[in-house]
């Protein structure tokens, strides 16, 4: 199968609900699909979800409320002010949307998405059910990615609730009860493993490789290092999946500064520690000061340059984090444009063809016959699809040849069949 190895790619098949939904009903004819399919069925998977998440009363909800401009997570000075998840979706700035926009003349332009969830602060022994812990470890369970905020700044207004700043035991409190939650996750499934409840040999190679993958993490977590940190065969990420590993999860980790630090954070010694532990544990660093951009959404527009100007810096950093967000998260982009609009849509790095389509609707991935690709640079460069085709730059990404090759087994099976009966001889099953 073809994989998908940059971001701009076009699928061609996949523009406006009404060529997506007659699409479907061609590929459910190839691809074996009966179900009927409606636009009102529709589901579409909007965004990818990045977990905010960290010791209580770090900043959180601060910077919540912040990227999510008109977000209205309670943030005050006092632990656990979080209990219930904030979700807010946030729209990824890029400038290639309004060319393919004018290309296609499209109605309307759809950006990719971020969603952004706020949730509340994990203590030590959070794996254990201290503080609601199994709760709030469910809910960063539920996400693609991990943002974790790291307080970086002296104030000694706002309760730590270990009594000091000190990044590295808090990223340790963390990164701990995330490796317990999931040991632990681990030993269930593994015990249920051996029982090996797998019917055919399909179902038993798929448990041996789970089986296997976990031994291999659970070594790695008791180590204390991240699931992320094993190397896996597609097949036995495939297998392990279901569980949603915590430590699976790609993180970055947000240093959460002061005012006085947004200009030089290189100088806040806190964030050189950060820093370091980041490289050591495969993950993203963003330097940003929540305190200041919650101040910046709340003043006019005019103010805000006055405002950062007065900080020594130019820009807020909050287009940075969403970006890098995006990027270290290993996000891309893919766009269909056509006449109804021009939407980005948000995969992760090697996601193969018929996955990227699955975004649209999983459907798409079940029954994916083929999408036709062309490369940003390529199309704006023909200017158009047709053009794109004629000069050769176009893609084809498609199961064509493997159901055409199956098709011609099956005739050949059916004509050995019929040969046999005619010559009325003994005959053994070709797909038994
Ligand atoms: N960079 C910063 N500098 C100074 N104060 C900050 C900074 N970031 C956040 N704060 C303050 O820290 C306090 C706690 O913030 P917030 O409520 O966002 O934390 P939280 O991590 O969401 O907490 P909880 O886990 O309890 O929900 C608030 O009073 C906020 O104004
Ligand atoms: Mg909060």
């Amino acid at each position: 199968m073809a994989r998908i190895a940059c971001s701009h790619l076009m699928p061609s098949l996949l523009h406006p609900l009404k060529q997506q939904r007659n699409h479907y009903k061609l590929m459910g004819v190839v691809g074996g699909l009966s179900r009927g399919f409606s636009a009102s069925s529709m589901k579409i998977s909007m965004s990818l979800r990045a977990g905010i998440v960290g010791l209580p009363n770090v900043g959180k909800s601060t910077l919540f409320n912040a990227v999510v401009e008109n977000g209205k997570a309670q943030a005050a000075n006092f632990p656990f002010c979080t209990i219930e998840p904030n979700v807010g979706i946030v729209a990824v700035p890029d400038k290639r949307l309004n060319v393919l926009s004018d290309l296609s003349k499209s109605q309307r332009v759809v950006p990719a998405s971020i969603e952004f969830v706020d949730i509340a602060g994990l203590v030590k022994g959070a794996s254990q059910g201290e503080g609601l812990g199994n709760k709030f470890l469910s809910h960063i369970r539920e996400v693609d990615s991990i943002l974790q905020v790291v307080r970086c700044f002296e104030d000694n207004d706002i309760v730590h609730v270990n009594g000091k700043v000190d990044p590295k035991s808090d990223i340790d409190v963390i990164n701990l009860e995330l490796v317990f939650s999931d040991l632990d996750q681990i030993e269930k499934r593994i015990e249920k493993l051996k029982k090996g409840k797998g019917k055919d040999s399909q179902s038993k190679v798929k448990e041996e490789a789970e089986r296997s993958a976990l031994e291999r993490i659970k070594e790695a977590l008791m180590d204390g290092k991240p699931a992320r940190s094993v190397s896996l065969t597609d097949f036995e990420k495939d297998a392990i999946k279901h569980l949603c590993l915590l430590t699976m999860k790609p993180v970055i980790f947000v240093a959460n500064v002061a005012e006085s630090d947004v200009a030089d954070p290189g100088s806040n010694p806190y964030v050189n520690q950060v820093m370091n532990l980041a490289s050591e544990l495969q993950s993203g660093l963003v330097t940003i000061s929540a305190q200041v951009e919650s101040e910046l959404t709340e003043l006019p527009a005019d103010e805000r340059t006055e405002f950062l100007k007065s900080l020594g810096v130019s820009e807020s950093g909050l287009g940075n984090l969403i970006r890098a967000t995006y990027n270290l998260l290993g996000l891309r982009t893919y766009f269909t444009s056509g006449e109804k609009e021009t939407k980005a849509w948000t995969i992760l790095a090697g996601m193969t063809a018929p996955q990227a389509a699955g975004v649209i609707h999983s459907d798409f991935e079940k029954g994916f016959i083929r999408a036709e690709t062309v490369s940003y640079d390529d199309f704006v460069a023909a200017g158009s699809l047709a053009a794109a085709r004629e000069k050769g730059v176009v893609s084809l990404w498609s199961y064509k040849i493997f159901w055409t090759v199956c098709r011609k087994l099956y005739l050949y099976y059916q004509s050995i069949v019929c040969l046999m009966k005619i010559v009325n001889l003994p005959f053994i099953g070709l797909f038994s």
